[in-house]
């Protein structure tokens, strides 16, 4: 059987349209619960969200992380899973890069909860720039005997650049901390920090608490009630995420086919949004933009009036020809999604260890951008106001922000993710952050 036939027979099976509403959720928890291997705790009844600590090193995530799930587990939302198991994180293979990082789930009242912890300071990098765990929203740890550190910083920039819009702040360890100006001068740190990242600095929730007093069981006031209150902040302060269906229609164009007395048939996998047969679309990406009409959905040689998001399949379009159709454009709700010629990214760059470069690269370094289904040549370069440009060399494990310059247009837009390769292999990992030039169509 040809590959997308394959694809397009196993799409026939995994096809849960009898709970169409929330078939994406239900999709990313059998997930966690398959690798956690609990699933008696999980009701397909609240709506589910993902969200992860982070924070500088030392300042208490996994100690929270443990604390979280020790207080919903006496109200019989989580299985408690101690400190021991969460910093034992496995590994994880995403795009050719090692993540280690430990998945809980909780729930609250009103939703389901998956956590993600990291043990270090690179895998927070490697995890939000790949998405591996994509976090909708995150609580950030900040010790109070501390106070903001580098990778405070860090974490709260690319939270930022990957897209998430709200944090909630655990200022933690104030079991160690008597006077209570100290308290208050990080409070207001930290208002400031989030403002300076575009979170709402006076929104936010800020809660203080001891996560290991929590952990231990003693100090209620410090401990449990305030990880109750954490809890509470983010079920109400944290937005959840727009599901899949409810975004405009985007196909990634796998293969072409051209069927005798039909038409024009391209093959791919929706990965959001619902079209119906009848619906007008557009085809964008590779220096063209076509408006078409979806005259047929085919999954496994069945006809279909409706494609949805996750499912493979083959769309008929009118009155279009063979050659003006190729792997890597984008069939689109027309109007929803621009095709770019030109971007800003967070990139993070794989050390030889992860498969990678052993060399450093300079500005106009040209490798190949693999995004959706598309594979072009792209040339880096820095950004403006970057100093000194032609001296600035990237190396492999440094995080950095580049433009990327595609030899031919694709349809993306801010949060797409792509990977760089050279010579067969990742070198390199990224998030769109800023759009700089459209396609000229
Ligand atoms: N006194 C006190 N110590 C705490 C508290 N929370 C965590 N700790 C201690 O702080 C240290 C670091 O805690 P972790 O939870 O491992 O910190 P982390 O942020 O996960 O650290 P990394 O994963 O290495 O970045 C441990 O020794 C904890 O016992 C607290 O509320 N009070
Ligand atoms: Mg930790």
């Amino acid at each position: 059987m040809p590959l997308p036939l394959a694809r397009a027979a196993a799409g026939a099976f995994s096809r849960a349209s009898f709970f169409p509403a929330c078939r994406h959720t239900w999709l990313a928890q059998t997930t966690l619960i398959s690798r956690r291997g609990y699933a008696e705790i999980y009701s397909r009844a609240k709506p589910h969200m993902n969200i992860g600590t982070i924070g500088h090193v030392d300042h208490g995530k996994t100690t929270l992380t443990a604390a979280i799930t020790k207080i919903l587990a006496e109200r019989g939302g989580a299985k408690f899973t101690d400190y021991a198991q969460i910093d034992k994180a496995p590994e994880e293979k995403a795009r050719g890069i090692t993540i280690n990082s430990s998945h809980v789930e909780y729930e609250t009242a009103t939703r389901h909860y998956g956590h993600i912890d990291c043990p270090g300071h690179a895998d927070y990098i490697k995890n939000m720039i790949t998405g591996a765990a994509q976090m909708d929203g995150a609580i950030i740890v900040v010790s109070a005997t501390d106070g903001q550190m580098p990778q405070t910083r860090e974490h709260l920039l690319l939270a930022r650049q990957v897209g998430i819009k709200k944090l909630v702040v655990f200022i933690n360890k104030v079991d160690q901390i008597n006077d209570p100006e100290m308290l208050e001068l990080v409070d207001m740190e930290m208002r400031d920090l989030l403002g300076t990242y575009n979170f709402d600095g006076e929104g936010t929730p800020i809660i203080m608490g001891s996560a290991l007093a929590a952990l231990d069981g003693r100090d209620d006031a410090i401990g449990a009630t305030k990880i109750t209150e954490l809890v509470e902040a983010c079920d109400t302060w944290l937005d959840l995420p727009v599901r899949d269906l409810e975004r405009p229609f985007l196909m990634g164009v796998e293969d072409v086919y051209s069927i005798s007395g039909r038409g024009t048939v391209a093959t791919g996998r929706v990965e959001r949004g619902i079209a119906v047969k009848g619906n007008e679309v557009e085809i964008i990406g590779h220096g063209s933009r076509i408006k078409t009409t979806l005259t047929g959905i085919e999954m496994f040689h069945k006809e279909l009036e409706r494609a949805e998001a996750g499912d493979n399949l083959g769309v008929l379009l009118r009155g279009l020809k063979r050659e003006q159709i190729s792997r890597g454009q984008l069939i689109v709700a027309p109007g929803s999604i621009k095709s770019v010629k030109k971007f800003q990214a967070q990139v993070y760059i794989l050390t030889k260890d992860e498969g990678g470069r052993y060399t450093p690269f300079m500005s106009n370094y040209r490798p190949q951008l693999f995004m959706r289904t598309a594979d072009v040549t792209t040339a880096l370069s820095f950004p403006e106001g970057t100093e000194k440009p032609e001296e600035k060399m990237v190396m492999p494990g440094d995080n950095v922000e580049l433009v990327c310059e595609l030899v031919s247009d694709l349809g993306c837009e801010v949060g797409t993710r792509f990977t760089l390769r050279e010579g067969g292999r990742t070198i390199g990992t990224g998030i769109i952050t800023k759009i700089l030039q459209l396609a000229e169509l």
